[in-house]
């Protein structure tokens, strides 16, 4: 006799396969409907147990649904539904003219259930939940454990030679066996990031038209304008946390990708998971397609986003708008929204905008900054002084080139009760047309105006360099190879340590190489860069270049907000999540020229991250979940998706 489990799946009775949005990935939810059908659940079936099952699935979908919006009829395109705020089913409305769907509970079963990646387990199935699934014949007779399928996955992975073959093999895995994608990436989180995450993950962005396969996260494009909240209902999980959104038009340092971006919210929701323990089934990967003016993509058959140029202005902002209303309605509160490589025109807009109605922050400007910021403290025990001692120079002055200057400004205020107007005066940054000065500031852009300081024009890096005889030198241009001889040379030239940081990605756009650095200042560099550089040796001592990435810090930041409850990200948890990854660098880090602790200890740091982001949104009175925790970063812990196989009754 078939047992019923936690594989439960909401099926309908008597909707052909093509209106029904009920896909083999949905799963303990009530999938929108098509226009004019309403959702009830009509079976209450009982498990072995006694317990009513439907009643486990109209949980989940109020806490998901949060209104009474799924009972909306699509084609009208209303937002108040007829019965209460909570009232999923419509039965506070009920009527004999009201027509519905009748929705029942059933269980994943057999083919249906080696083809859900949430619950599938491949050759690791046992001979009993074989028999008690219907698979029995659907595998071939051998049992084997999750090691062993990550070990042979591992084998099939590195006889791939080139990158985007692994990436491909990865995201096939993620959408065949999600926990065994989980488990071989927390296993091998160092080797396998470059894959899923940069600097591979550009290369499959320019590239996702033509590997794309199965699609993954959420599209909206303008052709949805007006019914993105139907859109967002489409979605299968309801329970969302976090959500990380693109508009694909700065991607990585690789500029306007278009609907391509989507490769940056699904890799970095995956390392939400991987990284920092927020369940898969909580994430949501977002792209809003405005167009893009990227020609070679226009002119691609393979491309697979809208064939306009970006909508701009009104349009632009009337689309974002609905869609942060929409993510508001639909889960609440406290959902997580991460704006990712958005271009610099529209990413400090929308954070000013929504970080006072929404619990957003920006990646590129503040995760960035607060990874950096951490970097920066740590390498203090290397070069010694205080932040305050220090002179910062930037070239680039975009999102994380004045979102990391600011953040070191406001440190050193708070350690020496400056002003930050005075403290900003540490920090310069050149742009395409030199060195930020006062003279420049009408024609400077408004997130450039604070870095005018009083100097003479300097066109050149090099002459800036010169001039201004920085301590710490960092790369936030996108544009590769900036960081030249000369330059690194003169850096050298009036710094024992020198600190490096070229931060631009992929690869291709860091501003120097990890051997440019430690060859052109003859070893002394402090050395670290947003994509990964393989260790090396100059002069018989091996270097190891960390990765300043806001990898680092989004999946604890992320954790922490959400186990907190927290409502709004505050410039004091950036600084909270910094402090608690400076702490984690060892002297043995700092023996091998890292200001970064392994990514190996990643769900650690993240779990001592989050503890410290909770612990500042508690003090700031901005957390709901309460009574606050006793031990913090147990409870973290605690909160971490495991990717262990579960046991099929
Ligand atoms: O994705 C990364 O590796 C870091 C990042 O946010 C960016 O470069 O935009
Ligand atoms: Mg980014």
């Amino acid at each position: 006799m078939m047992s019923l489990n936690r594989s439960i799946f909401l099926s309908n009775a008597g909707i052909s396969s093509s209106s029904s949005p009920f896909t083999g990935r949905q799963r303990g939810s009530v999938p929108s409907v098509p226009s004019s059908l309403r959702v009830v659940a009509v079976n209450s079936n009982r498990d072995r147990n006694g317990s009513v099952l439907t009643e486990t699935t109209r949980k989940d979908v109020r806490d998901g649904a949060g209104s009474s919006s799924s009972a909306i009829d699509a084609d009208s395109k209303s937002t108040v539904a007829p019965g209460g705020p909570h009232d999923v089913y419509d039965e506070d409305a009920a009527t004999k003219e009201q027509v519905v769907t009748p929705w029942f509970v059933s269980v994943a079963s057999g083919y249906t259930l080696l083809r859900d990646p949430h619950h599938n387990k491949g050759l690791a199935f046992t001979d009993k939940e074989r028999g008690a699934h219907y698979l029995r014949g659907l595998l071939p007779p051998t049992v084997v454990s999750q090691e062993l399928q990550v070990k042979k996955m591992m084998h099939i992975i590195r006889q791939y030679q080139v990158p985007l073959q692994k990436y491909m093999a990865m995201m096939d895995l993620q959408e065949s066996n999600e926990k065994l994608f989980y488990k071989l990436l927390i296993d091998n989180v160092e080797e396998m990031l470059p894959i899923v995450y940069t600097p591979t993950v550009g290369e499959a962005c320019q590239k996702y038209g033509s590997i794309f396969g199965r699609p993954q996260g959420l599209y909206i494009s303008l052709k949805e304008k007006g019914c993105i909240h139907e859109v967002l209902r489409n979605w299968p999980e309801k329970n969302i946390e976090v959500i990380v959104v693109t508009d694909g038009e700065r991607i990585l340092g690789l500029g306007d990708l278009g609907c391509q971006g989507m490769g940056i919210p699904v890799g970095k929701l995956a390392l939400y998971t991987a990284l920092g323990g927020v369940r898969p089934s909580a994430c949501l990967p977002v792209t809003i397609d405005v167009g893009t003016n990227n020609e070679n993509l226009l002119n691609d058959e393979y491309y697979i986003g809208l064939r306009q140029r970006r909508a701009t202005g009104q349009e632009y902002a009337e689309l974002l708008h609905e869609f942060m209303s929409a993510v508001k309605q639909t889960y609440g509160e406290k959902v997580l929204i991460q704006f990712e490589d958005f271009a610099n025109h529209n990413a400090f807009d929308l954070l000013a905008k929504y970080s006072t109605t929404h619990l957003v922050f920006n990646d590129d400007i503040q995760g960035t900054a607060s990874v950096v910021l951490a970097g920066l403290v740590a390498s203090l025990k290397e070069v010694g002084g205080t932040l305050a001692d220090h002179t910062f120079l930037f070239l680039g002055a975009g999102e994380a080139g004045t979102g990391i200057a600011e953040l070191i400004a406001l440190e050193i205020s708070k350690q020496t009760n400056m002003p930050v107007e005075e403290t900003r005066k540490k920090v310069w940054l050149v742009d395409s047309k030199g060195l930020i000065v006062s003279s420049r500031r009408e024609s400077l852009q408004h997130f450039k105006k604070p870095w005018a300081h009083e100097h003479e024009p300097v066109k050149t890096l090099l002459d800036a360099v010169n001039d201004i005889k920085p301590t710490v030198l960092i790369g936030t241009s996108g544009v590769g190879r900036t960081f030249t001889k000369e330059v690194i040379e003169a850096m050298a030239s009036f710094n024992e340590k020198p600190i490096i940081l070229s931060l631009s990605n992929p690869t291709s756009q860091s501003e120097c190489t990890a051997e440019e650095a430690y060859t052109w200042s003859q070893g002394r560099a402090i050395f670290a860069s947003g994509s990964p550089f393989a260790p090396l040796e100059y002069e018989g001592k091996t270097f190891v270049p960390g990765q300043a990435n806001n990898a680092y810090i989004f999946p604890g930041l992320g954790l922490g907000l959400i186990m907190s409850g927290a409502i709004r990200v505050h410039d004091d948890m950036l600084l909270a999540a910094s402090e608690a990854l400076a702490a984690q660098v060892t002297q043995e880090n700092f023996d091998k020229g890292l200001i970064y602790p392994p990514f190996k200890n990643i769900r650690r740091i993240s779990a001592e991250i989050a503890a410290k982001v909770a612990a500042k949104a508690y003090e700031l009175g901005l957390a709901t979940r309460l009574p606050m925790p006793k031990d913090l970063v147990k409870h973290a812990e605690s909160c971490m998706y495991s990717p262990a196989y579960q046991t099929f009754r």
